[in-house]
């Protein structure tokens, strides 16, 4: 496997743009890369996840997209990594196969949730066949319970993981169980592996137990703070780290009593960075107007410490 560049820091997890009738606005790519790299300082996506709505979309669909995503980003961002979950083997090494061929920086996969493994064994099966698809790609096991209704404990599944999936790099995980999470970062003895934590509004506390960065929805719009946030973290400026992690908890809290999805998320990044994101595609269904009104008046009332406005 050729060398790569150790991910950390912060992973955007994209949306997927959409137009008023519900295709892929993939000209929007473009100008999108460049929002993420120079006005929030993120140059690491994850692509055609939760939050890209990579499970509503085609095949065909998801290609195109990833291969958006690696030529818009091309000298620009540093780590591209493609999901490729689905619910069905064939498809996942479709994916995987067409991440390989266009050079994606890594690939992920969710457990499949309409049929689910049942232990351990069976999930990484499932796993080992999707990654050998693409021998040289970096792999990441993407632990999300709370959609896929898999509650595997993630610490098990690292057991011998490297025998079985030579390429296997990391996780990307999404769930508050941090005792999970740090017995995993204690396995992690040699540090080759990567634990990427999935939920923003805690991500503090991830770090306090070792995680090595993050990726998430959130990280579209609130990439410049959280950054400042890692830095304090990193200083170690404690105080400061809270202060940043308590006012995006404050935003996520008042949103999430509001109802917030990837629905909301794709109305806040509209009108946080001016790109238009679309509609999602059904079941999910438009924010509401009273939403956005009370989730921008919310964000702009943040006063964040370094003085600057979100
Ligand atoms: C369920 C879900 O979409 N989780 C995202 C990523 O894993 C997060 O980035 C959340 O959107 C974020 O933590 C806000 O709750
Ligand atoms: C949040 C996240 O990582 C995803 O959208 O898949």
């Amino acid at each position: 496997m050729i060398p790569r560049k150790k991910l950390k820091g912060l992973v955007a997890a994209t949306i997927t743009p959409m137009t008023p009738d519900g295709k892929i606005n993939l000209p929007v790519i473009r100008q999108y890369v460049d929002y993420l790299v120079n006005e929030q300082n993120v140059k690491n996506v994850f692509v055609n996840g939760t939050t890209g709505e990579g499970l509503s979309l085609s095949i065909q669909e998801r290609k195109q997209l990833a291969e958006e995503w690696m030529c818009q980003g091309k000298d620009k961002l540093d780590h591209v990594i493609i999901h490729v979950g689905a619910l069905n083997l064939p498809e996942c090494q479709e994916l995987a196969r067409h991440a390989a061929a266009i050079g994606a920086g890594g690939i992920a996969v969710i457990a499949p949730f309409f049929f689910k493994p049942t232990n351990k064994d069976e999930l990484v099966a499932f796993l080992q066949k999707v990654a050998s698809e693409a021998p040289e790609v970096p792999f990441y096991y993407y632990h999300i319970p709370p959609l896929t209704g898999v509650k595997i404990r993630v610490e098990e599944l690292l057991d011998g993981i490297k025998a079985q999936i030579p390429t296997f790099q990391g996780v990307k995980f999404s769930d508050t169980d941090l005792l999970d999470l740090a017995q995993c970062i204690n396995k992690n003895e040699t540090g080759d592996f990567e634990f990427l934590y999935g939920v923003d509004e805690q991500l503090l506390a991830a770090l306090a137990v070792g995680a090595n960065g993050a990726v998430g929805s959130t990280y579209n719009y609130l990439g410049r703070q959280t950054n400042l946030m890692l830095q304090a973290f990193a200083k170690p400026d404690f105080a400061l780290a809270q202060q940043y992690q308590l006012l995006t908890g404050e935003f996520l809290n008042f949103v999430i009593k509001l109802g917030f999805g990837v629905a909301q998320t794709k109305a806040v990044m509209t009108f946080v960075s001016g790109i238009p994101m679309g509609p999602p595609r059904l079941p999910l269904v438009d924010a509401s107007n009273e939403f956005i009104v009370k989730a921008k008046a919310k964000l702009d009332s943040i006063v964040w410490p370094n003085g600057d406005c979100s």
